[in-house]
């Protein structure tokens, strides 16, 4: 369903600002360098890396937030270059900025509604849905600034979805809560599994890719250095702790 085809991302190198990084080429700083995987609807897929191995680079790309320098992205074999088709398939969770303050989550909701031109009959749909299944249909009408920061991430979720995007992107989604947030957000996870969504999530949680990641996918250094199940991942990398086999492959 999702092809991601030689994919590289360049920047502009700053001097001094980064030394003895193998991705530097004169002025310029390759961030991807030759990134390929394939997977379906239905699988949860984990981005992992240490920090600076091009995760949210990556992400960042699916979802149109930043615009690739070389590869191809294939949607169901078709080729998807423009970012309204970009948009409307994706929809990214990455942390809880642009929730403002003073609105409220249904006023925050309405306003991501309207940038993706969504119908008012078939909004009121979504957030009735939503709403549910996030448990947040008790907050809907009350303002971000009184809401904890697990309930924020509630109305982030939410924002991700609003559009009914076929896959789900989510950048640290558990980074920061406590254990019954985490968990909340783990089930959810699985839920929009059973919806037939394909999800991607990048997380330094071991624990919780073990416990949901159909596949994972390991970058090092903008290279895709594993593709595989957690299983083979432990073969690969040699331990029976995904965490030792994690460090094992990134040295
Ligand atoms: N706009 C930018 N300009 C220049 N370099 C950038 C830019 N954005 C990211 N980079 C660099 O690209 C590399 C990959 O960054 P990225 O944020 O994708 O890593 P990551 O795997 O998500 O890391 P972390 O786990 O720390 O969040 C890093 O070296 C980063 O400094």
């Amino acid at each position: 369903m999702l092809d991601v085809i030689g994919v590289g991302k360049t920047f502009k190198n700053s001097k001094n600002s980064r030394k003895n990084d193998c991705r530097i080429d004169g002025d310029n700083f390759h961030a991807l360098r030759d990134i390929s995987f394939s997977c379906s609807s239905r699988e949860i897929v984990g981005i992992l890396g240490a920090n600076g191995a091009g995760k949210t680079t990556l992400l960042r790309i699916l979802c149109s937030v930043l615009s690739k320098s070389k590869g191809i992205i294939k949607l169901n074999g078709n080729a998807i270059d423009s970012t309204s088709q970009m948009k409307k398939n994706f929809g990214l969770l990455s942390g809880t900025k642009g929730l403002y303050a003073n609105m409220t989550a249904r006023e925050i909701l309405e306003f991501y509604g309207t940038l993706y031109e969504i119908d008012e009959d078939s909004f009121n749909c979504r957030i009735t849905k939503i709403s549910e299944k996030l448990s947040i249909q008790n907050f809907l009408d009350v303002q971000i600034k009184r809401f904890s920061q697990g309930m924020k991430q509630r109305v982030a979720f939410a924002r991700a979805l609003i559009h009914d995007p076929n896959i789900l992107i989510l950048d640290e989604p558990t980074t920061g809560m406590d254990v019954p947030s985490a968990r909340n957000v783990i089930n959810f996870i699985n839920n929009c599994q059973e919806d037939g969504k394909l999800v991607l999530v990048s997380t330094h949680n071991m624990s919780e890719v073990e416990k949901l990641c159909t596949k994972v996918v390991l970058l090092h250094d903008g290279l895709v250095k594993f593709q595989g199940t957690t299983e083979q991942m432990k073969a690969t990398g040699k331990s029976d702790q995904l965490d030792d086999a994690f460090t094992n492959l990134c040295m």
